[in-house]
């Protein structure tokens, strides 16, 4: 067979209306004939198959295409049944496309008013038909969308398969299974594919392809689809299970359930149809005689005068009443995970769903999902305005690309929304700014946060590992719902190897104690050991411990936690909730050290603000603090391993010399040795010395780095320190070189000199 045809020619063209015919009786079997042949591509006459032939262009397909369907071919060969949900999907598509375009021209449906998807199996010549109403193709759009690659998004992801081409192949499934893998994945399981469609601005053209090239032609006989696509696949001998009614039916019902448009399949049933109707039925059955429409399977039951038929009609497949216009309490979990799946194709059921009808200055239903794994890559597109929601205009859906229904933060939640009170014949631009949109955002916010909130402990642990620096930029970017980001917020603690929610922390701390209490760095382990936190963890106050690079910045943009303000230990306005008897042993220890003090502001002037006798420390001699705004030594160090961060930054720059606060603790032996000396001699050399190394000792233990120059001096003084502890005079210097002068003077023999002075260098 040749063409586009299928069919041969003694076969008749029947002009069949698909709307009309299914007006009439549904066991009406001139109807149902003339409705099957409505929609098969057969019925060419030999004239028009010729025509067709002579007309058709050819085509190769982009070198992309051809990549694509071989990759399609090597990795889903044990997952071909997915071709169908990709078929119903671009239908499912087409239609949302033509129904979006009637709300602001009515006269697009005109051609057509019907909207549906049906699928029709021809097991004698083993094809399988996919026909639906929706927008259709025009010449150039068959050849372009049927031929090329547009998007730009299936570029990256043939890039990336290259890359796991050759490894693990589950892997390669998930990603084609997540990438949805579109048109050519007819191709598993068919060696030839006629698509006949029909745009409203264009003939009807015919598109064929056997995966090699492919054909375009107007179509011989007109417009017969009126409006839509028609797919017929030639199935390969192995497919031919995919004709199979309960085969189709199963596949929709696992792929395709939650698609919002009708989808029937032709398929038989046996009915009891009175007596009364058997001179008519007769008559029909007479009429579909050969093609066995209606088969007589005629069991007589003379007392109820009733005869049992097979007839064939479209069956209803799906349920398309939308998911999220039932009751939530008529859904069950499965539903909720089946229609999650249908909507993102994750095979991971979601973290977390909520469904809700929101009332008030608007009415809208959503369907909220934390899937379980962010992509990777989220963070390289933070902020671009990718969010995942569907939005829905009275059951229509509008668009998926609307991009402004979730902050940047949450823009891993997927979704739909659903509303009535927001005007459908608008364009999608004048949408965006309808001002119901802004509260829908608003609401929608509110509930995926308490959605994010009732996550049950062990699961949100879970979410809290994918999903941490999202809500901690939240609280950095949602003023108005910190308080709210707040109560998702979990750090470590000094009071548990586990992490902490900031209410658990508020509901254990200390009588006295009127502040949260926390410090940055860049491990758990790290912090623990740090000269602020030492006093008080040891007398019992609990510390968070910040250890990711967003952390600081969070919580010093989030000012307190059910009344109680935070405090960095690492700062110099550090305020320790203590009782009026400590406090006065803190005046007393200020007293006795202050000769101590001013010297240090002396000796020490070109690097600290000033120093002062410390409450906070128990271990360490000193610590270094930073000013109330400036940065603290985890900041700085966050902001000098910044890669975006310009050299010559004059911010960087001013915090990196800001001069900081030298704490000293009163009770450790090296400060009250100092004390003693300074009373003494305020020149004593060894004093002065040991103040310098202990002002890096303290930087560098306060999480600083030494600056410019520091580290040479730094690392002098400690081997000046290391020859004392050995027993040698703290001046002793290495052995003098013998001078070079003597070497030069052998300059006769040049291979002698490097030799000489590589042995030298040694
Ligand atoms: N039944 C159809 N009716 C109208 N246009 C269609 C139909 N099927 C496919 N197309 C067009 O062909 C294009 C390519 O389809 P294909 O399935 O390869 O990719 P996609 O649907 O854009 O992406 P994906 O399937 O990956 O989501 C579609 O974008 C659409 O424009």
């Amino acid at each position: 067979q040749e063409g586009v045809g299928v069919g041969t020619a003694e076969e008749v063209t029947v002009d069949a209306d698909l709307g009309a015919s299914r007006e009439g009786s549904r066991t009406d079997a001139e109807a149902v004939l003339r409705e099957e042949e409505a929609i098969s591509p057969d019925g060419l006459s030999v004239a028009q198959m010729r025509e067709l032939r002579d007309k058709a262009q050819n085509f190769t397909f982009q070198t992309e295409v051809n990549r694509m369907m071989k990759l399609i071919i090597n990795s889903l060969y044990r997952n071909k049944e997915i071709f169908l949900r990709e078929l119903i999907s671009n239908a499912s598509d087409a239609l949302d496309k033509i129904r979006l375009l009637s709300l602001t021209d009515r006269n697009v449906l005109d051609a057509n008013p019907d909207l549906s998807i049906r699928i029709k199996a021809d097991p004698e010549r083993r094809l399988l038909h996919i026909i639906d109403s929706g927008v259709g193709m025009t010449r150039a759009d068959l050849v372009n969308n049927l031929g090329t690659i547009a998007k730009s998004g299936t570029a990256d992801f043939l890039s990336k398969m290259q890359d796991t081409e050759k490894s693990d192949n589950q892997e390669m499934n998930d990603m084609i299974g997540q990438f949805g893998v579109g048109f050519y994945s007819a191709f598993l399981v068919a060696d030839k594919v006629t698509v006949v469609s029909k745009h409203n601005d264009d003939a009807q053209q015919v598109w064929e392809s056997d995966a090699n090239s492919f054909s375009v032609a107007e179509d011989p006989r007109g417009p017969t689809l009126k409006r839509g696509t028609h797919i017929t696949l030639h199935l390969k001998e192995e497919a031919a299970d995919y004709l199979q009614s309960d085969t189709i039916r199963s596949l929709v019902k696992k792929y395709s359930q939650f698609i919002n448009f009708p989808i029937h399949l032709w398929a038989s049933s046996t009915r009891s149809v009175e007596e009364a109707d058997d001179d008519d039925a007769d008559a029909d059955a007479a009429d579909a005689d050969d093609d066995a429409k209606v088969e007589d399977a005629a069991e007589e039951k003379p007392e109820k005068k009733k005869t049992e038929k097979t007839v064939w009609d479209w069956e209803l497949m799906n349920d398309n009443k939308p998911i999220w216009t039932r009751k939530p309490s008529e859904v069950s979990d499965d539903e909720y995970t089946q229609f999650y799946r249908s909507l993102t194709k994750d095979e991971a059921p979601p973290l977390a769903k909520s469904h809700f009808v929101a009332e008030g200055e608007v009415t809208f239903r959503a369907l909220l999902f934390v899937p379980r794994v962010q992509p990777a890559d989220s963070f390289n597109r933070y902020g671009t305005k990718t969010d995942r929601i569907k939005l829905y205009v009275r059951r229509v859906f509008i668009t998926d690309e609307f991009n402004d229904l979730m902050p940047a933060y949450l823009a891993f939640m997927q979704g739909i929304v659903d509303s009535d009170d927001l005007p459908l014949n608008v364009s999608r631009e004048t949408l965006q700014q309808h001002k119901l949109i802004k509260i829908i955002k608003k609401k929608l916010v509110r509930k995926a946060l308490d959605m994010l909130k009732k996550i049950p402990d062990d699961e949100y642990q879970h979410f809290w590992k994918e999903y941490s620096t999202n809500i901690k930029l939240g609280v950095m970017e949602d003023p108005s719902n910190r308080s709210r980001l707040a109560k998702l917020l979990r750090f470590h603690s000094s009071a548990s190897p586990d992490m902490t929610f900031l209410a658990d922390y508020v509901a254990r701390m200390k009588p006295n104690q009127n502040h949260i209490y926390y410090i940055a760095g860049s491990s758990r382990a790290d912090v623990e050991k740090s000269p602020f936190a030492e006093r008080l963890v040891r007398r019992g106050y609990e510390v968070l411990y910040l250890t990711e690079a967003v952390d600081e910045y969070c919580l010093s943009s989030l000012p307190e936690y059910d009344g109680k303000k935070f405090q960095n230990i690492a700062k110099e306005i550090f305020d320790l909730d203590e009782s009026e008897g400590e406090k006065e042993r803190v005046e007393a220890q200020k007293k006795e050290f202050e000769p101590l003090l001013k010297w240090l502001g002396d000796k020490l002037g070109a690097f600290i603000t000033r120093a002062a006798v410390s409450r906070r420390l128990a271990r360490s001699p000193a610590a270094l603090a930073a000013t109330a705004f400036g940065w603290t030594g985890n900041m700085e160090r966050l902001a000098m391993s910044n890669a975006h961060q310009k050299a010559d930054d004059a911010q960087r720059k001013h915090h990196l010399t800001q001069k900081k606060m030298l704490e000293i603790n009163p009770r450790h032996p090296v400060v009250v040795e100092l004390l003693r000396r300074v009373k003494d001699d305020p020149e004593d050399e060894a004093a002065i010395r040991a103040a310098r190394t202990l002002y890096r000792t303290a930087a560098l233990r306060s999480g600083y780095m030494l600056q410019e120059g520091q580290a040479v001096d730094f690392a002098e003084s400690v081997e000046g320190m290391l020859q004392l502890s050995l027993g040698l005079p703290a001046d002793a210097k290495p052995d003098e070189d013998e001078p070079i002068d003597d070497i030069a003077d052998n300059a006769d023999n040049a291979e002698n000199i490097d030799a000489d002075a590589d042995h030298d260098e040694l």
